[in-house]
């Protein structure tokens, strides 16, 4: 039963990252995600003045309750979306003027609902070029706080960055949300908040966080769920073999652990206990219809191996993968398509419809996107020939993927 060693969550580093940073003393971070997005984040706090002490296996911040240490700074957010939309936002509780500009696949990418709610919560928030796009300068002076309503139907992000700043305001925020999309990733945040000492509820469609912030503390940050689709995958489409990642089980945050519930419905066998999930591979891959709105990073895996299953695959409700890394739900039908197998997409799904020949080996696109790479690889189980024009990308989240994934390889097609 090869157990495979996942790198921690992205989403819950980046979390840790601002929350730390906030807090009222040191914070110790166990087993970060290292990747070129969570390092980019880190890299950012120490542009904002923030002490970051970095081991292999933990990072340690000082916390300033007070905001940035700096009067001014210009922090370049790389291609990470949690770095350009969250960290303007804790930039905009301290006292100063900070630069955030980001790479240009980053630029390209919208948080024009995150800016306008700065805005109309009284933060000087200028876009130097595109409205809503980096680059852009806050012009601190701390958030008095009040009531605003957010559209977060395109990223949920835009409302994780509002509610990680509410306890930094001085009389607390109401966020209406008119949209949401990536719930589960809004209940990571309400759950990391609470560990952090902050207060905060839901009721309905309002998020109500009272003043009051962050309180240190040492923190384990759990292994990346997205990351760890690409393993269940790849036993799921190989008959007999069996993955098992530790660390991830019933009670983990990620709701992109439910992609194992996809897999399921296929007809993979899954077993999630307390201490980690296993997916073993059955030679059964059922087509279905699946709605991945609240998991829409697993979206390419499943398109990716789609081509395996025994009838059409259909995901539904992922619009807002158009607006990631690259626009995704076309990143796969073309890559798809390039292998032989026929593909439908509209504005919000996309539909795959495996054939009688075997999909042919090609080098795949990547798009600048990780996800792309990493799910492909996948593909590249069943498919000779699969080759990438650009391998390196999977640095953002797993600098380490291509040395793991042949290690896997390795041992389930011994
Ligand atoms: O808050 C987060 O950490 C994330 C939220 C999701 O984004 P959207 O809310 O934009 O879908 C997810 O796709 C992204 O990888 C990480
Ligand atoms: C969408 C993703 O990242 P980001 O945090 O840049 O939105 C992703 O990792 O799939």
């Amino acid at each position: 039963m090869p157990a495979v060693d996942i790198p921690g969550s992205k989403s819950i580093t980046a979390r840790a990252l601002f929350l730390a940073a906030a807090a009222d003393g040191v914070t110790t971070l166990v087993r970060p995600l290292r990747s070129d997005d969570t390092e980019g984040f880190a890299e950012g706090l120490v542009r904002l003045g923030y002490r970051v002490g970095r081991t292999p296996d933990t990072w340690q911040v000082d916390g300033r309750p007070e905001g940035p240490a700096v009067p001014e700074a210009d922090v370049y957010c790389r291609d990470g979306a949690t770095t350009a939309r969250f960290l303007p936002a804790l930039a905009a509780a301290g006292h100063g003027t900070y630069r955030f500009d980001a790479s240009p696949q980053m630029r390209r990418r919208p948080l024009l609902p995150l800016t306008r709610a700065l805005r109309d919560l009284g933060v000087d928030l200028r876009h130097e070029e595109a409205e809503g796009h980096h680059p852009l300068t806050v012009t601190a002076s701390g958030v008095e706080g009040g009531e605003v309503t957010l559209d977060a139907g395109q990223s949920s992000q835009y409302l994780t960055a509002l509610l990680l700043l509410g306890p930094l305001t001085r009389t607390g925020l109401r966020i209406a949300v008119t949209d949401l999309v990536s719930v589960p990733y809004v209940e990571i945040t309400l759950a990391m908040m609470r560990e952090f000492g902050a207060e905060v509820r839901r009721e309905g469609n309002v998020f109500v966080v009272p003043p009051g912030g962050y309180r240190a503390t040492t923190y384990r940050i759990e292994p990346d769920a997205s990351t760890a689709s690409y393993f269940f995958a790849a036993a799921a489409v190989t008959p007999g073999a069996e993955v098992t990642v530790p660390g991830l089980g019933t009670g983990a945050l990620q709701g992109d652990l439910a992609f194992v519930d996809v897999l399921r419905r296929m007809g993979a066998q899954v077993t999630v206990g307390a201490d980690g999930t296993t997916v073993r591979g059955t030679g059964e891959l059922h087509g279905l219809t699946v709605n991945m709105r609240d998991i829409s990073d697993t979206m390419p895996t499943l398109a990716a191996i789609a081509p395996f299953a025994d009838g059409p695959v259909r995901i539904e409700d992922v619009a807002n993968t158009r607006v990631k890394e690259c626009d995704r739900l076309e990143a796969c039908a073309r890559n798809l398509r390039r292998l032989g197998v026929t593909v439908e997409t509209g504005p919000d799904h996309i539909e795959i419809r495996p054939g009688s020949a075997a999909p042919a080996g090609t080098e795949i696109t990547s798009y600048g996107d990780h996800r792309i790479v990493m799910s492909f690889a996948v593909t590249g189980l069943r498919v000779p020939g699969i080759s990438f024009d650009d391998p390196g990308c999977v640095r953002k989240t797993f600098p380490g993927f291509h040395e793991a994934f042949a290690e896997l390889r390795g041992r389930l097609l011994r």
